[in-house]
C-alpha cells in the first residue's frame, strides 16, 4: 500500500489546467450531475462492451509511442489512460472537458493507477468549441461520445482540425441509430426498457432521456458531416452491428 502511494503520479500545483469556459451550461450540469454514477452506469448499461469500443476508437486514432494527443470531451479518462499507455513515456496525453466533476474523477483514477507512463497525462478543463491549443499541435486526436453532445458540432471540428498536425487522425466513437430497421427497433427497445428504467434507479431519468434524444438526432453518416464542413475525409470506418456504437475515423 504504502509503494502505491509513492508511486502515484502527483501533478503539480492544481489538480488540473483550468481555463475559461464558455458553453452551454445546461449540458455541462447535466454531466457534473452524473459524473458520481458515470462509469458505473456505462458499464451496467453497456454490459461491459463500451470498453472494447473505446479500445478500438483508441486504436483507430494511430496513436504511437512518443506522440502527443488529445482525448477530447474525455470526461472521467477511459480513453484517456489508454492512449497514455499508447504513446508511452516520451508522448503526452492531454485529456480535455468542461466537467469539473468528471475532470476531478478522472485525476483521482490517475492517482490510483500505478503505471508509471500515467504520468505523461495533463488534464485540462476546457471547452470544445474553443481550443486552448496553438495550430497543427497534436499527432492524433480521439472524442468518445463527445461530438454528439457539443452544441456546435461545426466548430467543434473545425477546432478539431486547426489543432491537429496536417495527415493526423481524428478518431471519433460515438452511437448510431442504426440504417437497419430489426436493429434500430431493438436499440429503442433497449434504451426505453433497460437503459431509461435503470438510470430511473438512479435518479437520472431526465439525463437518460437526453441521451436517447440526443442519438435520434444524431447524424449517422460522418461523410456527410465533413463534406458540409469541406474537410477533407480520406478514410471512413462506420459498424453498424447489432450494438449501438458508430465509429469514425477522420484523417
Ligand atoms: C458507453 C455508454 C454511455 C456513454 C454515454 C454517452 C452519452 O452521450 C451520455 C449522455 C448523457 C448521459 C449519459 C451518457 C452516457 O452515459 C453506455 C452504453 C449506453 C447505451 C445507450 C446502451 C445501449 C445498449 C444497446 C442498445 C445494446 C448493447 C448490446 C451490447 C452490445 C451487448
Ligand atoms: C458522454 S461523456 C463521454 C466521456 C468520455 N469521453 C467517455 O467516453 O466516457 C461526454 C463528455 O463530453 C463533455 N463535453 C460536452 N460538451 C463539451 C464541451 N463543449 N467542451 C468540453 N467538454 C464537453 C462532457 O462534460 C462529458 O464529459
Amino acid at each position: 500500500m504504502a509503494s502505491l502511494r509513492f508511486s502515484v503520479p502527483h501533478l503539480p500545483g492544481p489538480r488540473f489546467k483550468r481555463r475559461p469556459v464558455r458553453c452551454a451550461g445546461e449540458r455541462q450540469e447535466l454531466f457534473n450531475c452524473i459524473a458520481p454514477v458515470y462509469d458505473n452506469l456505462n458499464d451496467l448499461l453497456s454490459f461491459g462492451q463500451h470498453r472494447i469500443w473505446k479500445r478500438m476508437a483508441v486504436s483507430w486514432s494511430g496513436a504511437k509511442p512518443g506522440d502527443s494527443v488529445l482525448d477530447l470531451c474525455c470526461g472521467s479518462g477511459d480513453l484517456t489512460f489508454l492512449l497514455s499507455e499508447k504513446v508511452g513515456s516520451y508522448g503526452k496525453v492531454t485529456g480535455l472537458d468542461f466537467s469539473k466533476e468528471l475532470l476531478s474523477i478522472a485525476s483521482s483514477r490517475q492517482c490510483l493507477l500505478s503505471n508509471a507512463c500515467n504520468n505523461n497525462i495533463e488534464w485540462v478543463e476546457g471547452d470544445a468549441l474553443d481550443l486552448p491549443f496553438s495550430n497543427g499541435n497534436f499527432d492524433a486526436i480521439t472524442m468518445g461520445y463527445g461530438l454528439r453532445n457539443v452544441v456546435d458540432r461545426r466548430q467543434a471540428m473545425r477546432e478539431m482540425f486547426r489543432v491537429l498536425k496536417p495527415g493526423s487522425r481524428v478518431s471519433i466513437l460515438d452511437f448510431n441509430k442504426s440504417m437497419q430497421p430489426f436493429t434500430a427497433l431493438f436499440q429503442e427497445w433497449m434504451i426505453d426498457n433497460v437503459v431509461v428504467p435503470t438510470a430511473t434507479v438512479y435518479g437520472l431519468a431526465k439525463e437518460y432521456k437526453y441521451l436517447k434524444a440526443s442519438i435520434n438526432e444524431f447524424l449517422t453518416d460522418a461523410l456527410e458531416y465533413s463534406t458540409q464542413q469541406n474537410i477533407a475525409l480520406k478514410k471512413q470506418q462506420q459498424c453498424d452491428t447489432y450494438s449501438v456504437p458508430a465509429m469514425a475515423v477522420l484523417m
